[in-house]
Order: structure tokens, then sequence, then C-alpha cells
């Protein structure tokens, strides 16, 4: 039977990945920061993951180990298959066993490689990991050059969303999950080590960069996007914001203005494209109740120049395409901070501080921005 560690319990790693794996008879150990809820999990023996489906599919998931604190680094020392689903807070804390794992290896000579699956929506997560990994064997040649031979660092690419259980479900389990239907993993098939599993629903794929920007500037931008104008009408539910017609119009601007520049940016063989874009257009007629609350959680690092909006924007400008729509986004998402009650600084700071824009190297954003939130504000 093969076996994968998942790092980080929670919707992706209890729910999309823990699915999947199980599906493809996997023996199953989680590891979690949060050991005591991993413990209540294990002494109940079981936890459901509810598909969202038409109608809602229920899987039982029993049989699986949980990874005690004091034992993770043996753990990874003798596993090959880890799945990291965190943000990338716990990047450190995971780099610093998976160094004391090699360390472990090393003297074992256990030469099977690791790899290691990165499920998170963050541009460069692998340089970020292999960095922190180099920073503490920066003077140990041996374990550079075991890092180099056996460890792969790789990028997951999740195509479906987890979440926790909507209280109508609550009865059988407070440890339950919620998955979108057509759950499926990309997996960055150029730095993974060693032969790659067969797994129903997980494809190892070239061009992850691209397929990273695809995933993240156009769908989670716009995910975003519905959640902070779903917030500004005070709605609880991302479908809400995507079932109302003229809202679903600017959600589809943007992501055709995100889509437009990453295909004009990155080469993606056309029919595969066009499936991925049905794949995530159906998830606009989906009534999943995912929470805008989740979605727009950390709205400050979604607003950064890096990350899901004005990347995107700026990409757009660099392929010669207006970013109208996205830019109406990054409005509602600063109206969205100016609304906490704790927020005292002006839309210029905001633009400023948060999104990284500055008025004259930025111009064309900051002003479209700026026009929009005057048209929300006479609305
Ligand atoms: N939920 C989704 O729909 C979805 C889809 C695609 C990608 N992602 C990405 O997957 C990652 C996880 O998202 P999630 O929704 O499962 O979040 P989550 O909060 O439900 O789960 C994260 C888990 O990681 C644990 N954790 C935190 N620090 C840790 C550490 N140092 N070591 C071990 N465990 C630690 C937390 O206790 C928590 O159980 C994020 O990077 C997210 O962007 C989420
Ligand atoms: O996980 P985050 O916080 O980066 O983004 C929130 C959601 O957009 C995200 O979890 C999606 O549900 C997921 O990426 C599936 O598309």
């Amino acid at each position: 039977m093969p076996e994968a560690l998942i790092i980080g319990a929670g919707n992706i790693g209890r729910g999309v990945v823990g699915y999947l794996l199980r599906k493809a008879n996997y023996q199953l150990s989680f590891f979690d920061i949060d050991y005591s809820r991993l413990e209540a999990i294990k002494r109940r023996g079981r936890y459901h993951i509810y598909i969202a489906e038409e109608p809602v599919r229920k899987v039982e998931i029993k049989d699986f180990e949980i990874v005690k604190p004091n034992s993770l680094v043996n753990k990874l020392a003798d596993i090959q298959t880890i799945f990291c689903c965190v943000y990338e807070g716990a990047f450190a804390s995971i780099a610093s066993n998976i160094v004391a794992a090699m360390e472990q290896r090393i003297a074992q000579k256990n030469t099977n490689e690791l790899n290691l699956m990165l499920c998170v929506n963050s541009i460069d997560a692998p340089q970020k990991m292999a960095k922190l990994i180099m920073a503490e064997i920066a003077d140990n040649s041996t374990m550079q050059e075991y890092f180099t031979h056996y460890v792969g660092i790789n990028q997951v690419m999740v195509l479906s969303a987890g979440l926790p259980l909507p209280e109508e479900y609550l009865v059988s389990g407070e440890d339950d999950v919620m998955i979108t239907s057509d759950p499926h993993l990309e997996i960055d098939g150029e730095s993974y080590k060693g032969q790659q599993p067969e797994i129903p629903s997980v494809r190892f794929v070239t061009n992850a960069e691209g397929r990273l920007k695809r995933k993240v500037y156009v769908g989670n931008m716009r995910h975003t996007m519905a959640g902070f104008i779903g917030a500004s009408l005070k709605q609880q539910f991302i479908y809400q914001a995507q079932m109302k017609p003229e809202v679903r119009a600017h959600l589809m601007g943007a992501f055709n203005e995100a889509h437009s520049a990453i295909i004009s940016e990155y080469s993606f063989e056309p029919a595969e494209d066009h499936t991925w874009v049905a794949y995530m257009n159906d998830k606009l007629n989906q009534k999943v109740e995912d929470k805008i609350t989740r979605v727009i959680a950390n709205p400050e690092r979604k607003l950064a120049y890096e990350e899901r909006f004005v990347a995107p924007a700026r990409l757009c400008l660099k392929h010669s395409i207006l970013p109208y729509e996205i830019s109406l986004g990054i409005a509602y998402g600063i109206k969205y901070l100016q609304q906490r009650p704790e927020e005292q600084r002006t839309t210029e700071e905001l633009l400023n501080d948060v999104c990284g824009l500055e008025s004259k190297r930025d111009f064309i954003i900051t002003q479209l921005v700026k026009n929009h939130l005057e048209e929300i504000e006479r609305k």
C-alpha cells in the first residue's frame, strides 16, 4: 500500500487531498500543529468528506494515522510522499523539520526520493521553501548535495475548494469537511524526483508557473472579487454574489481580462485551456455554501503587489489589455478594508501600503481604482 503524510489537516489536507489519496488506496498519516484536534479525530476513529455534487455524496475516512509532534522528524526521515496543505506562514517550521529529517536520512544512507507537494495558492512557493531549507544547510555541502539529488519540492494546483462543513450537515461530526465537485490536482512534474505515481484525478504537468498563475490570477482573483463585492452587499456566501447578473458580468469581465493576459504570457495547449475555462466557469453555477469570510480572509495579503489582483492587473498592462474590471475588484477590496473599524488610512495610503501601488509608476491602475471607488460611493 503506498503511503503519504499530509501536513496541515485542514480543509484541503483532510478534504481534497485526503479524498483523492484514499480513493487511490493510500495509507494516510496526518500531522497538524493543532495536535489536540488530530487526537480528537483519531479518538472518533473516522471523519467524513461531503462532495458537493447533486445529490451531495458522503465518504467516510477511517484507518488513518496521526503523527505526534515529537515523531514528525522520524516520519519525514522514512516517508517519500508528503502533501503540505498549509499557508506560507508554516513553511519555516516545515523547512526545519525537513532539514532534521535529511540529517537522519544521510546517517541511515536512505536514498529514496522525498517529494514535498506544496498545496498552496502562493506564487514561487517551492522557491521560498527551498530558500528556507538552503539557509539552514548553507555550510554543509553533504546536505546540499542530498537536497539537490533526492528532495523534490513541487508546486500543486488544487483545482477544487475545501470548506468547513455547512451547518445543515453538521450532525455527524465536527471534523467533517466539504469539497467541491470533480476535485483534481496538478503537480509540477518537472521538479518531481523519481518515478511519478499514478493517482486518479492527479496529473503531473509541465508549465507549472503558468498554470499556478492561471489559477491564482484568474480563478482565485475572481473568487476573491466575488467575496469583496458580496461583503459590500452584506451577503454570506460566494454563490449569492456570483448569481447576481450585474455582479457576474463584472466577475466575468475581470476573469476574461486576466485570462487574456495569462495566455499572452504563457503557452497553453488551446484544447486544455478551453477545458480549464469551462471547469472554472461551471463553478459559477454551483450553489456551494462557501462563506465569504473564508474566501476574503487575510485581505491585505490578497491585495498585495505580487498577489491575485495587482499582479494580473500589471500583467494586463504589459500585454496592452486595460484591467478595468480587475481594478473594480481592487476597489471593492479597498472599500472592504476601509470599513474595518480600526482602519484609518486614506485610499491613497491603502493603495500604497497594501497594494504596493505608486501613483506615478502605476498611474493607470491607481486611477482606475479611484474612479471605481468614486462610482461605488455614488451608488
Ligand atoms: N480551501 C481551499 O479551497 C483551497 C484550495 C486550494 C488551495 N488552498 C491552499 O491550501 C492551503 C491550506 O488551506 P486550507 O483551506 O486547508 O486551510 P486550513 O486553515 O483549513 O488548514 C490549514 C491547516 O494547517 C495547520 N497548520 C498551520 N501551521 C502549521 C504548521 N506549522 N505545521 C502543521 N500544520 C500547520 C492548521 O492548524 C490547519 O489545520 C492554503 O495555502 C490555501 O491557499 C486552499
Ligand atoms: O486559500 P486562499 O486563502 O489563498 O484563497 C481563498 C480561496 O479563493 C481558495 O481557497 C479557493 O477556494 C481554492 O483555491 C479553490 O479554487
